[in-house]
């Protein structure tokens, strides 16, 4: 394969050699099923243990409230799920926001037809949540607010310590989507009056399809998968013991690491920034200039499409993304950009580099140097860029 420089880390990350390395063993010599009563199963079951304890300590967490899902998708909709269900003979109304990943808003559009009230609260320019609004939407009837710690598209990050206060002070639940956030930033669930918090292993060098939701004890949150005893009976299935292995490696290194490793993507992160500012006209940087995620860069570059330039930017090697990886390969404009407050038109035309403590000044420079390239190209073709020159001539 061809040389590639990879900068779409918010999609998913590289597996980190010593989370493989600690995974293998689970597959081909401690494969024993952690419910079973022999010596070997024994071994798999101390690694549950283990994997849940490095996991709960990156969010200060009891390691007995640590629940492992599939992933944060899952992680998500049994947050709001259950607790709907749970609290619903309380109040049926629950506080998000417009900015949201899709595991939570389509699972708000499909508890609205089970008879739930959601309230989407607006984002500012950069993407911060008004709370202001939050406050004031807070009813008799709300049991739930969710808001993510960090935004996928734009990096954004959210005052969750202020909205958890916020919750604790009207006896509201407060859950956080922190699969972006988890081992990126510091985040401690009592500090922050967390109640639920969602985490996946692939955003932080571990394997897909494992993941985390955080219930603090004492909720009464149904199971959501039925079946077996495991994880305390409240997710059902013969534990992913490789799958936990890893994510427990990748936890502990992830926080290991986090001081040293975002203060180098926040060095490369802001010499792209300004660079692309420098040397590329038209363009706005989305979301908030400085509380935003230590690898998330985001432009709009107007006049061209995004898919286009992403398609040109793979042809030269390097991996990025218009939106959210999900919403890629649909051709509406991503509701975040919408949030913020970009027309359509500008919301098509942006781009999402999301770096790694592996990207360099050097990689910097080279994609700049490509971005400015293809920009150049696609707006030599583009007719709104040539009526917007004449104008800017006259
Ligand atoms: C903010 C956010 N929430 C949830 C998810 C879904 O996580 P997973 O892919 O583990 O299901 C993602 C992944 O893109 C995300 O960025
Ligand atoms: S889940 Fe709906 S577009 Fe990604």
């Amino acid at each position: 394969m061809k040389k590639i420089i990879y900068l779409d880390n918010a999609a998913t990350t590289k597996v980190a050699p010593e989370v493989v390395e600690a995974m293998l063993p689970y597959f081909t010599e401690y494969y024993g099923n952690p419910s079973s009563v022999y010596e070997l199963a024994g071994i798999s079951k101390k690694a549950v243990t283990e994997g849940r304890e490095k996991v709960a300590s990156v969010i200060g967490a009891n390691p007995n409230d640590i629940y492992f899902t599939a992933g944060g998708s899952e992680s998500d909709n049994w947050a709001l799920k259950a607790t709907y269900e749970a609290y619903k003979s309380k109040g049926n109304h629950i506080i998000t926001t417009k900015i949201e990943h899709h595991a939570i808003l389509h699972t708000c559009e499909w508890l609205e037809k089970q008879g739930a009230k959601i309230t989407y609260i607006d984002v500012d320019e950069n993407g911060v949540v008004d709370l202001d609004q939050l406050q004031k939407a807070i009813t008799p009837e709300t049991i739930l607010i969710s808001v993510m710690a960090a935004n996928n598209e734009i990096g954004t990050l959210q005052p969750i310590k202020e909205i958890g206060a916020i919750a604790k002070e009207h006896g509201i639940l407060f859950h956080t989507d922190a699969v972006q956030a988890f081992g990126q930033i510091p985040i401690n669930v009592d500090e922050c009056n967390i109640d639920m918090l969602s985490s996946s292993g692939h955003k932080i060098n571990g394997p897909k399809g494992i993941g985390c939701l955080y219930i603090r004890k004492g909720l009464k949150l149904r199971s959501f998968v039925h079946g077996g005893a495991q994880e305390r009976k409240r997710r059902a299935g013969t534990e992913n013991v490789p799958g936990i292995v890893g994510y427990g490696v990748a936890a502990e290194r992830a926080l290991r690491t986090m001081e040293e490793r975002t203060a180098k993507e926040i060095e490369v992160r802001d010499y792209m920034i300004k660079k692309i500012q420098e040397e590329i006209p038209y363009c706005k940087l989305n979301g908030h200039p400085t509380l935003r995620l230590p690898n998330n860069v985001n432009f709009s570059f107007q006049f061209i499409e995004g898919e286009s330039l992403l398609i040109m930017l793979d042809m030269a090697g390097i991996c990025a993304s218009s939106g959210s990886a999900c919403t890629s390969g649909s051709l509406d404009p991503s509701h975040v950009l919408l949030a913020i407050g970009l027309p359509h038109e500008i919301a098509h035309g942006s781009l999402r580099l999301t770096l790694s403590e592996e990207t360099t000044k050097e990689d910097a420079d080279f994609v700049v140097e490509q971005i400015k390239g293809i920009v150049a190209r696609l707006r030599s073709m583009s007719p709104l860029y040539e009526d917007f020159m004449k104008k800017q001539n006259k």
